[in-house]
């Protein structure tokens, strides 16, 4: 084995975080060198998280470029929008490389950021520098890269169930709709009353409608593969479990398919992809079969009826919606294996 990649973690405190380490600890090319914390530094991070008990040891480092540049070779930042577009401008100037788990990269424009984050945006010049890394569309782009912006969780899960159609001709783009559903841990570890169990549980519920900060993502997504400008009706749900996303995507099909071509052209898009897994006809992803995991699940009902397809993928919004894909553009990044550290099997039930 060869020299380990050292790698250190800002908001090794939140969900995003412990989930890197949870992975990065089983990571054969890694060593985790720093875990870093705003709030916390010079406490155990087991002592917030029992679960890393006699397993991680480290004591938290506070936020301090020059330590981190003397620890580590590359960074994770799990930390909130706002944070990221100061933090990781200077993380790279200290000749770092960086995988950015916030929002503040994934759009080009920064107006456009303003506009549906209500944050100031990162200087242009880094926003350029950002490959945005859908590890099994664009992963040829994150090849050899310093700096990856990771893309959001919705995003995810959306995009893997819609850029093959798009890509095809297959559907209109002009008529798709996103029904988004998450589990409460993808608003991460702050306290706040739509998290809060008593109004959470036994609760569904639909928020940010037409506001959501992931619609920008999405659509300047879809447009690049459809090679014009596309919008989208993107709705996003809380529903009382704690991990998972599942899309359910409407859109006109252009022609007559039947649910075999569908899932002939994803096989054949995703191929050699093993994070995509494309159901058998008749039968629906749940998030159950994704829990702990990286994998996305893809399930189609082309109805001759109505014209339209239906398209159904499932994520787990903290492993292949954040951390999970966070450490594949990593391995793309170092030019590894995608699926190093990654434990192939969902936790079920
Ligand atoms: N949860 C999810 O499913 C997903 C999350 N994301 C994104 O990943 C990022 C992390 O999310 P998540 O882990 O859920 O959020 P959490 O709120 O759980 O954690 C964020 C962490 O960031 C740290 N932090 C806060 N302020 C600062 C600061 N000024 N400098 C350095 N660190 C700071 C905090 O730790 P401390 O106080 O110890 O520093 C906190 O634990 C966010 O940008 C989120 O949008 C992306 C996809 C999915
Ligand atoms: C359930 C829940 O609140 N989900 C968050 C997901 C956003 C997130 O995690 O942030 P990124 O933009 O970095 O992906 C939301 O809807 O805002």
């Amino acid at each position: 084995m060869g020299e380990q990649l050292r790698v250190a973690i800002v908001g090794s405190t939140g969900y995003g975080g412990v989930e890197l380490i949870r992975f990065l600890i089983g990571h054969p090319q890694v060593q985790i060198t720093s875990v870093i914390s705003s709030s916390s530094a010079g406490g155990l991070l087991s002592e917030g998280f029992p679960h890393l008990n006699e397993i991680v040891t480290d004591t938290l480092d506070g936020v301090d470029i020059e330590l981190i540049r003397s620890k580590a070779d590359l960074v994770f930042t799990a930390t909130p929008h706002g944070v990221s577009s100061k933090l990781v401008p200077q993380l790279l100037e200290a000749g770092l490389k960086v995988v950015d788990l916030s929002g503040d990269f994934r759009l080009r424009d920064g107006s456009v950021y303003e506009h549906w984050y209500k944050h100031e945006p990162a200087d242009s010049r880094y926003l350029e520098q950002a490959v945005y890394g859908l590890a099994e569309v664009f992963g040829e782009d994150v090849r050899d890269v310093s700096f990856v912006s990771n893309p959001g969780c919705y995003p995810t899960a959306t995009l893997l169930g819609l850029i093959p159609a798009v890509q095809a001709g297959w559907i209109d783009p002009a008529t798709i709709i996103i029904d988004a559903k998450s589990g409460v841990s993808g608003a991460g570890r702050g306290l706040g009353l739509t998290v809060h169990y008593s109004e959470i549980n036994e609760n569904f519920l639909a928020y940010k409608v037409n506001k959501h900060q992931h619609t920008p993502e999405i659509e300047s997504v879809l447009s690049r593969v459809a090679g014009h400008e596309v919008t989208t009706t993107f709705t996003t749900h809380l529903v009382p479990m704690t991990r998972g996303i599942l899309c359910t995507m409407y859109a006109s099909m252009n022609g007559e398919r039947t649910d075999e071509d569908f899932i002939d052209l994803y096989k054949q898009f995703y191929e050699g992809r093993r994070f995509v897994r494309i159901i058998a006809k008749g039968k629906w992803p749940a998030t159950k079969e994704v829990w702990g995991s990286n994998y996305c699940n893809i399930g189609f009902s082309a109805d001759a009826r109505t014209g339209r397809v239906t398209i159904v993928s499932v994520i787990d919004n903290l492993v292949k919606g954040a951390a999970g894909q966070a450490i594949q553009n990593m391995n793309l990044m170092m030019g590894w294996d995608e699926a190093l550290g990654l434990g192939l099997t969902p936790a079920f039930p």
